[in-house]
């Protein structure tokens, strides 16, 4: 449980309702004003690396075969006690060290022995496992002994997870004199292009903004690139993604890269993985597909239907002081709820794709500086985002993808640590959790629910509900109204600011 969030005392059905009652004038008020000043402060920044592979001239020319996909590592033994057993430079074990990092993960000790080699790597193993430096490490070892610009490009499927990898890099070349730089959607392309004049070791980027960059950006190439790897691999090889990554491979070269493929849920497609031209790759997997950790303990409560908003509260109520992610499935839901709770005293604040990328940020650092205890977020923030304070993950809407959810509960009960995820199951959702509970391998437990506090605090859940539920609608006309007045202002900024993702 995280020691910045203070101890509470539970709030009772009355206090609840008298509060409503007590705030509701001056409550929207304050929410405005808290999400007003939460979307001007933060930022995002991008980042992107090079890293270039000496060693690998050394190595058998590789086949051009995705086929052996089934040249497994199966040493199931294989584990280093120390980053010094792996042959690292001096200076990866030193960096390793301040970040307390005693000993591989299963995944590092796993992948980072052929990485090191010089093999292509399929990478699958749980959520916070430490899949990032598992991939980072033998890059900057290369890296070290090779240093070119525009030397490894990192891929993820969204801005804040490629920021976080950015910061893992930095972190983990801090003694090596890395030059990073993150390149996404969302912030400024000039800025951006400056920085790839820098020329960057290391490149991590979304791959819409990238794509950009590569046909836009004078001096900016990938000719030269000697890693490519792409994080949440399946899901940057899944429809959405599939079109523009295909165009980045086409103009990137495939004859002296090395490919790495990581994802807690990897595809077994031939066709999905083929995308990616990965040559004669080594599969090194600590998990099934959809295994989560031990240390995760998972249940469902079974919500009556029109209660869903009265059981949230009650489990905020019940689980007061911890550390929350409450994943929606649409943006709507995901405003609606932060209002909700911030109306009846419980700090949260939204992340979502109708928020700029500066109010994205922003919410972000809210949550991580533990300035609010609950982040209602769309799957945007399901995949790769590690806040080790985050004590429970609640599915107020169940995922559709089975994927998605081990993604999403994932999000508690990183890197050895203790978690729970509480999935809100309403008579439509059914089917999808016995889906999800079939790809799991297990049934999921139910919470025990006190019915006497729902009752009482039904009514009113109700009204705050309503409440915001005006307030947003108000809120949405004044912005359609304030459309109209500036469209001719937004059209010349967007074209400014062309192909902005
Ligand atoms: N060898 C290690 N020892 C201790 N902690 C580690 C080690 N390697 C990584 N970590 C930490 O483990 C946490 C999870 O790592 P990471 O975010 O890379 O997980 P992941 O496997 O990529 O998860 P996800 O699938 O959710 O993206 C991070 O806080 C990271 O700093």
């Amino acid at each position: 449980m995280s020691g910045i969030v203070k101890k509470k005392e539970k709030k009772t059905a009355n206090e609840l309702t008298s509060l409503a009652e007590k705030i509701r004038a001056k409550a929207l008020e304050n929410q405005k004003q808290h999400i007003d000043a939460e979307r001007e402060g933060g930022s995002e920044s991008d980042s992107e690396e090079n890293v270039s592979v000496k060693e690998k001239k050394t190595l058998k020319p590789k086949m051009k075969t995705i086929s052996s996909t089934e040249n497994e590592n199966v040493n199931e033994d294989e584990s280093f006690e120390t980053f010094s057993e792996l042959n690292l430079v001096p200076e990866l074990i030193q960096a390793c060290k301040n970040l307390n990092y005693s000993k591989p993960t299963p995944i590092q000790s796993k992948s980072i022995p052929p990485a090191l080699e010089g093999h292509d790597i399929i990478g699958l193993a749980q959520t916070g496992s430490g899949k990032t430096a598992a991939f980072a490490i033998p890059i900057l070892n290369r890296l070290w002994h090779d240093q070119e610009p525009y030397y490894a490009c990192i891929l993820a499927p969204t801005r804040e997870l490629a920021q976080q990898i950015k910061e893992t890099f930095d972190s983990l070349g801090s003694l090596m004199g890395v030059r990073s730089t993150c390149i996404v959607g969302g912030m400024n392309m000039m800025d951006q292009a400056r920085d790839l004049m820098r020329k960057p070791h290391i490149i991590i980027a979304t791959p819409g903004r990238l794509m950009d960059h590569l046909e836009n950006t004078k001096g900016f190439s990938l000719r030269k690139l000697k890693f490519l790897v792409m994080d949440e691999a399946d899901r940057l090889l899944d429809m959405e993604f599939g079109p523009v990554l295909d165009r980045i491979l086409k103009i990137i070269p495939t004859q002296e890269r090395t490919t790495y493929l990581f994802s807690a849920t990897m595809t077994s497609k031939i066709d999905k993985l083929q995308r990616a031209s990965l040559t004669n790759p080594v599969k090194c997997a600590v998990s099934n597909k959809y295994q989560t950790v031990d240390t995760l303990v998972q249940t469902l409560m079974v919500v009556p239907g029109g209660l869903k908003n009265t059981y949230l509260i009650y489990l905020l109520n019940e689980f007061i002081g911890k550390t929350m992610i409450i994943f929606t499935r649409t943006k709507a839901n995901a405003e609606r709820l932060s209002g909700l709770c911030n109306l009846l005293e419980f700090s949260a604040t939204a992340l979502h794709g109708d928020l700029n990328q500066n109010q994205r940020m922003g919410a972000l650092d809210l949550f991580k500086a533990g300035k609010r205890s609950i982040l209602v977020a769309t799957d945007v923030a399901a995949r790769g985002l590690d806040i080790p304070s985050v004590d429970i993950v609640v599915n107020y809407d169940i995922p559709v993808d089975s994927k998605s959810y081990i993604h999403r509960v994932g999000r508690t009960a990183r890197a050895g640590r203790s978690g729970k995820s509480i999935s809100l199951v309403s008579q439509y959702d059914l089917e999808l959790i016995l889906r999800i509970e079939e790809v799991l391998g297990k049934k999921l437990p139910k919470e025990n629910v006190d019915k006497n506090i729902i009752l009482t605090l039904r009514d009113s859940v109700d009204k705050a509900n309503g409440e915001v539920v005006m307030e947003m609608n108000r809120r949405n006309k004044e912005k359609i109204a304030r459309g109209k007045g500036r469209r001719g202002r937004m059209m010349t900024r967007e074209n400014m600011d062309m192909g902005e993702r």
